[in-house]
């Protein structure tokens, strides 16, 4: 059952808050049960009929006798608003004590997915569709944290039935007999709906997920929609997948309305039937039949909720499924640990060598890189050259470590990587790619991410370093807050901002995968001339298709789909290459 997953998370969460809540949830109960029972006497002192009370009625009328409550109507009125002020009282506290365990536990969720996703090794993370993640953790863990509440209600509703189901035994062992029999069978025709809505809700899932794939797509591609003119098309998508979400939501409201009409039905009929019975058959005394009536009357609302809050749980069943899957997915491709900050860097003094490294995509069958050998000297300057698609990209993220190779080995200074040393040794790369990445942050904290520590003298030298000092004619220096993804500031002024954080992590290896591309000539010479300042420093190897951006490295290296086509100094391979 879908509720016992509900409550399992509830208690893996904390033991603690789950026995605190479920005692409050009982009390509450309890004092609303014991006021309803109260109303037999003092509705009997009303009629004057004071019949010899029996069963739960008179052990309460003993309990009150006891404490001193007068078995008046003043006594009895008393009582029963003090019971109702105790469970005023105990209602307001499992509010606030349910509502902050939600969050805690839709924390913990979210927590727990968003980890995953960051443990999960790359090759993994590449493979996703980026909106099923977005989608995970933004609207899936939302409704999840929806059917949470529901679950609750649901065993609030719960309790409050056994509650009133045991208190109208102690009235009428007949009557309830009878409204319990009839109730379990509309509950019993109606479990196909319940079925009905778990596929509701996987169809409904799945609309989600393309609304939240259209949205990010049409956001990140807004530019090119607008350059098209394609507006209408964009808009129409939108609209398309709308209405579908809509038509499903809707279906699952329909679905609902009908087991809604139907029960109103069947609870009219067997309301009928009781009272029918409580007069003419078992010819009942008023009071009792009062309250019967009461509590059938509150207990017909609560059957209901009960069949809405089982829909809603099992709509959002699907959901559960396809977070944990995905979390548990994400989970199984873990990094070894998660170490961050605390990650002991990898010192190189010789070389870094790939012996015989080969890599495939999984969505891919062919090779992207096939039995690469080659050596990137200790403070030379490596290029890396090829056509588009020649592997150079795989083979930089390979050499950082963010991939490991399908068979054979990257070894720093004779070490082969495993899995935990390739951790460490990408904390000693730096990256730089040609769409850089930045945060929506000032250009300082957008630095820091590179060392936390630096100081204002280190920010300024990594920023001149990478001729980035335009950042200090901004108005707001180096406060400026550069964007989404910096999308305030140009490609050019972007990469260079990247390049002073990836110099400011003091990397052992700096690769530049097309990092000059968007600047001008100007600049290109100043960070070409950067890294010949550097020579002496960094292990630097920069991938490019331009010549002249590579033309001083010290070893060049041709790839040509996926291997090593030329290797060598910058003349010797030259002379080997075709003239274009
Ligand atoms: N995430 C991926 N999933 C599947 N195939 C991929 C993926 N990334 C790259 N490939 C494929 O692997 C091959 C090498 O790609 P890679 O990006 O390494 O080439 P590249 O030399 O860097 O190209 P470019 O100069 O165009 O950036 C290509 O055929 C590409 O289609």
């Amino acid at each position: 059952m879908v509720i016992f997953r509900y409550l399992g998370i509830m208690w893996h969460a904390s033991r603690q808050r789950s026995l605190l809540f479920f005692a409050l949830l009982v009390l509450s109960s309890l004092t609303e049960g014991i006021g309803l029972v109260l109303l037999v006497p003092l509705l009997g002192t009303l009629q004057e009929v004071q019949s010899q009370p029996t069963g739960i009625v008179a052990y309460i009328i003993e309990g009150l006798t006891f404490v001193g409550v007068p078995i008046t109507l003043t006594g009895l009125l008393g009582a029963f608003l003090a019971l109702n002020l105790l469970r005023a009282v105990i209602v307001y506290f499992q509010t606030l004590v349910s509502e902050r365990f939600r969050l805690e536990v839709l924390d913990g969720l979210r927590t727990r997915s968003f980890d995953a996703i960051l443990e999960s090794r790359w090759d993994w993370v590449v493979a996703q569709k980026r909106s099923d993640l977005s989608s995970l953790l933004i609207t899936e863990v939302n409704r999840i944290g929806g059917a949470l509440v529901q679950s609750v209600r649901l065993i609030i509703s719960l309790i409050s039935i056994g509650v009133y189901v045991v208190v109208a035994f102690t009235l009428s062992p007949v009557m309830a007999a009878i409204a319990t029999v009839l109730g379990g069978l509309i509950f019993f025709l109606m479990r196909h709906q319940h079925q009905v809505a778990h596929r509701h809700g996987m169809l409904l899932s799945q609309a989600n997920k393309n609304v939240q794939q259209t949205v990010e797509e049409g956001l990140s591609g807004l530019k090119l929609v607008k350059i098209l003119r394609s507006e209408n098309r964009s808009s129409a998508m939108m609209k398309a997948i709308r209405a579908k979400l809509r038509g499903r939501t809707l279906q699952f409201a329909k679905l609902n309305a009908a087991m809604g009409l139907i029960f109103q039905i069947a609870i009219a009929l067997v309301l009928v039937a009781m009272l029918y019975t409580g007069i003419e058959v078992l010819e009942l005394e008023l009071p009792v039949l009062l309250i019967l009536i009461v509590i059938f009357a509150r207990l017909s609302p609560q059957i209901r909720l009960v069949q809405t809050q089982i829909n809603g749980l099992q709509h959002t069943e699907a959901v559960m499924d396809n977070y944990h899957d995905l979390t548990r997915e994400a989970g199984k491709v873990s990094e070894p640990v998660l170490q961050g900050n605390d990650c002991e860097p990898i010192t190189l003094g010789k070389s870094i060598k790939l012996s015989n490294v080969s890599y495939s995509y999984k969505t891919r069958d062919a090779r992207s890189l096939n039995d690469v050998s080659l050596e990137i000297p200790f403070r030379k300057t490596t290029a890396i050259m090829g056509t588009s698609g020649a592997g150079k990209s795989t083979l930089a993220d390979i050499l950082m470590g963010l991939l490991a190779p399908e068979t054979g080995t990257v070894s720093v200074d004779g070490h082969a990587l495993d899995a935990e040393s390739r951790l460490n040794w990408r904390k000693s790369v730096a990256y730089m790619p040609q769409d850089v990445f930045l945060f929506h942050d000032t250009i300082r904290n957008n630095l820091l991410w590179a060392d936390q520590s630096a100081s204002e003298d280190d920010l300024e030298a990594a920023l001149k370093k990478a001729s980035a000092e335009f950042v200090y004619a901004l108005p707001e220096g180096i406060e400026t807050i550069v964007g989404d993804a910096g999308q305030r500031l140009s490609g050019g002024e972007k990469q260079r901002i990247a390049l002073a954080r990836a110099l400011l992590q003091k990397p052992q290896l700096l690769i530049l995968d097309e990092a000059t591309s968007a600047l001008d000539l100007a600049n290109e010479a100043r960070i070409r001339e950067m890294i010949e300042t550097l020579h002496a420093e960094l292990t630097v190897v920069i991938i490019g298709h331009r010549l002249p951006a590579l033309e001083n490295a010290d070893q060049l290296i041709v790839l040509e789909s996926g291997t090593v086509k030329a290797s060598g100094t910058w003349e010797s391979v030259v002379q080997e290459l075709p003239s274009d």
